[in-house]
């Protein structure tokens, strides 16, 4: 087990100090230096902004009431820790004087001051160590589709689908014509018995790869099969949301065919309905496998004695999530169970054939994979190697390299920055590495707008009405309006820690296209429980605020834009520093067409966010009397304090937010080992990264709390390193990604 950067991270930090850099520094320019470039016109970014740099030189008096104070101080880094004295604010903003005093700031040079030893350090700094990325100039290049239809003369029916079953896909479901991965393993699917590996890029129809044939082969079998003929198909997801969509589809597929009957068995609270829907006869069988193996063992009427079919959809996450024992537990009892007559059901294979399906299929996956599948077969669609994913190639990825003080308020102007439909929804992902950084995050978008409780709209009972669900304790909110991004935004969260109702309602909720949410912007917050398989319309944006844990995982997320054909966009942030080598080291392999990968500065995306703030108000048509044309860093600056001071007045809001900052610096220290030289906990400058979550200081809890271990053994080295990647093992599932 690796242990690098376990040990460290758990040290004590005094909200000071910052750690020894064991990779050289990033070099580049400082925060004032390039805006001063990027405003005489050598970056690229719009005249509208006024270079507060130079006014500061300027008319300092005019400046003096911003709360930008590095601007105003000009070079002296030195004494640029305050974002404002009380003077300053009453000036500018005279509504905040009063917070001023709650906000204890100080003027005082350093790091520390002020009272309670408390101190307010500047978004802005000269300090901060900057990107050494180059901005990406070139014209942007698009590319054709890669995970498009076929626009050749291949149709459903010509790889062998039954009529009704081809004309429903395309009268009623209007898929016109097959994807590549859909040609290919159809057409060895509909009539074979071997077992195959399908890897093919994000968003290009695996699903209806492996249920297409399954489905013809039992609609063609000459004894007509029904609900009571038995379960012959079950497919494995990893995550609860899959299950249900893969159910879905298998629905409506059906509808041309009521005889075949899908089920779905999840975690969750309604084990009781599952029973007597098992007990009604499904013929495929879509589940959790921790539930399936539940039901194997506890419902007898779960009959699996003619099972042909065994996928594994998602496999590499299925075995990455430590499901490899619960599968083999499921196959063993498959096997075991299995009373396959040649005689009956003579046109289906006459052996359980395994498949296992993903867009990322590395070499331990195959390692198992092989222990399930007989002389498997691989069906590889996508453009690199057997081995290298890539993304679809008409995506383009945009890489923020972001300091870590200014990380919330860009995560906020990029959201800010999302184009609106007046037709349709736009929706906008934002991945985060752990579930209570997702909740906190949340609470500062949604903060001062109006929520939906889950009561509002879920479902009263199950469709067998046998069980009524449990209803929570305290009301849960599905989603809110988001008055910190804009008045037209809505947020939503999803991560495994959320009840299985809510997880449901906020999916329905996030993608219904109902009229009324026409000309708003979704932004959902999740965890990693959402970066699989999960089908969503109009994607506008993937945000990973988050580094993934492993380049897969990037492909996943980022797989979420850019399905079947269509354009779509994604943005990574990363900080100045050694995460920048993640950019050639692994970025560009898993993004090889020209042009589809863009470094953008993160000046014009606040730029173009809070030069906004000048523009008239949606609602009122009147322009904020406050704002200042073109003083982008200083409404940046204003949004950040209002995050702060929102904290210093709510003290649950504090401690979730302090919660948030240790679980994502404990997340981030389980990056995999390969990935550690762009991941390393030990290089975060925690007192910086403290600030993105709102915070004035780094929170004690990080490290052991004081005068907790006194008087104790000291433990030996090896034994707390192994107890502690053991303890960051067993979180990882549960709490950062699941
Ligand atoms: N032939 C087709 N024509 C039109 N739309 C299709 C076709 N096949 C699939 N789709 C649609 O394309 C979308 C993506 O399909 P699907 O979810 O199966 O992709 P995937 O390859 O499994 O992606 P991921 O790897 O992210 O799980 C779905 O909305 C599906 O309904």
């Amino acid at each position: 087990m690796d242990d690098d950067g376990l040990i460290m991270n758990f040290a004590i930090p005094d909200g000071t100090q910052t750690f020894k850099k064991t990779a050289p520094k990033a070099g580049g320019l400082s925060w004032r230096e390039r805006r001063a470039k990027f405003k005489l016109g050598e970056g690229a970014g719009p005249k509208s902004g006024v270079n507060s740099i130079a006014v500061a030189k300027r008319a300092p008096r005019e400046n003096k009431g911003n709360f930008n104070k590095p601007n105003r101080d000009g070079q002296s880094k030195d004494k640029q820790n305050s974002e404002g004295s009380s003077g300053s604010q009453k000036r500018s903003h005279p509504e905040e004087l009063a917070e001023s005093k709650k906000l204890k700031f100080t003027e005082k040079s350093g790091e520390k001051g002020g009272i309670n030893n408390t101190y307010v350090s500047s978004l802005f700094t000269a300090q901060t160590k900057g990107p050494t990325l180059e901005e990406t100039t070139a014209e942007s290049v698009s590319h054709q589709p890669s995970n498009a239809p076929l626009k050749d003369d291949s149709t459903f029916e010509g790889l062998g689908l039954t009529e009704k079953l081809s004309q429903h896909l395309t009268s009623s479901m209007k898929y016109v014509a097959p994807t590549k991965v859909q040609r290919a393993v159809i057409s060895k699917m509909i009539d074979s018995q071997q077992d195959y590996f399908v890897k093919a890029q994000t968003g290009s129809g695996k699903t209806l790869a492996f249920v297409l044939p399954i489905i013809h082969r039992l609609m063609t079998e000459p004894d007509l099969i029904t609900r009571l003929s038995g379960l012959f198909a079950v497919i494995l997801t990893p995550t609860r949301e899959l299950a249900v969509q893969i159910h879905a589809v298998l629905e409506s597929i059906l509808r041309c065919h009521h005889h075949i009957v899908p089920g779905v068995v999840v975690g969750g609270e309604k084990k009781k309905s599952e029973k007597a829907r098992i007990r009604k006869g499904v013929n495929i069988l879509v589940a959790t496998p921790g539930r399936l193996a539940d039901h194997l063992e506890n419902t007898t009427s779960l009959d699996v004695s003619q099972v042909r079919w065994l996928v594994l959809d998602e496999g590499d996450r299925l075995v990455e999530l430590g499901f490899q024992e619960t599968i083999t537990k499921i196959t063993d009892h498959l096997s075991q169970h299995s009373r396959i007559n040649s005689n009956k059901w003579i046109e289906l294979p006459p052996r359980r054939v395994n498949i296992l399906c993903s867009a990322t299929m590395p070499d331990d996956v195959k390692q198992f994979g092989s222990t399930i599948l007989e002389k498997p077969e691989m069906i590889s669609i996508d453009r690199g190697s057997e081995i290298n994913a890539t993304a679809p190639d008409q995506l383009v990825l945009k890489v923020l390299t972001v300091p870590p003080k200014l990380r919330l308020v860009t995560l906020a102007a990029c959201l800010k920055n999302v184009p609106l439909h007046s037709e349709e929804v736009s929706r906008s992902i934002v991945f985060l590495s752990c579930a209570n950084s997702v909740d906190y995050h949340f609470d500062v978008f949604a903060h001062g707008g109006k929520t939906t409780l889950l009561k509002d709209v879920e479902e009263n009972e199950d469709e067998e009405g046998d069980e009524k669900n449990k209803k929570p304790t305290k009301p849960e909110i599905v989603y809110s309006t988001a008055p910190q991004i804009n008045s037209n935004s809505v947020v939503f969260r999803l991560h495994g820690s959320l009840s299985q109702q809510l997880r449901s309602a906020t999916i329905l909720a996030f993608i219904s296209n109902a009229a009324a949410n026409s000309n708003k912007h979704f932004v959902l917050l999740c965890t990693d429980v959402a970066s699989r398989g999960l089908d969503m319309p109009n994607i506008s944006n993937v945000v990973e605020y988050d580094p993934p844990f492993t380049v897969d995982d990037h492909l996943h997320r980022i797989g979420r834009s850019a399905r079947l054909g269509k354009a779509g966009e994604a943005t990574i942030f990363l900080l100045p520093g050694e995460e920048e080598g993640y950019v050639d080291g692994k970025l560009r392999v898993v993004h090889p067409k020209k042009g589809s990968l863009r470094i953008v500065k993160y000046e014009t995306i606040l730029e173009n966010a809070f030069s906004q703030e000048d523009a008239p108000d949606n609602k009122t048509g009147k322009k904020d009397p406050k704002a200042k044309a073109g003083k982008w860093d200083m409404h940046a600056t204003t949004w950040h304090l209002e995050v702060e001071r929102w904290l210093l007045e709510n003290t649950a809001a504090l401690e979730k937010a302090s919660n948030a900052f240790v679980s994502h610096v404990r997340a981030y220290a389980t990056h995999i080992g390969l990935e550690k030289m762009y991941f390393n906990v030990k290089t975060l400058h925690l007192g910086h990264l403290a600030k993105a979550f709102g915070l004035r200081e780094t929170p004690k809890k990080l490290g052991s709390k004081s005068g907790e271990n006194e008087g104790k053994k000291k433990e030996d080295p090896r034994k707390k390193m192994l107890r502690l990647a053991r303890l960051a093992e067993k979180s990882k599932a549960s709490e950062f990604n699941y």
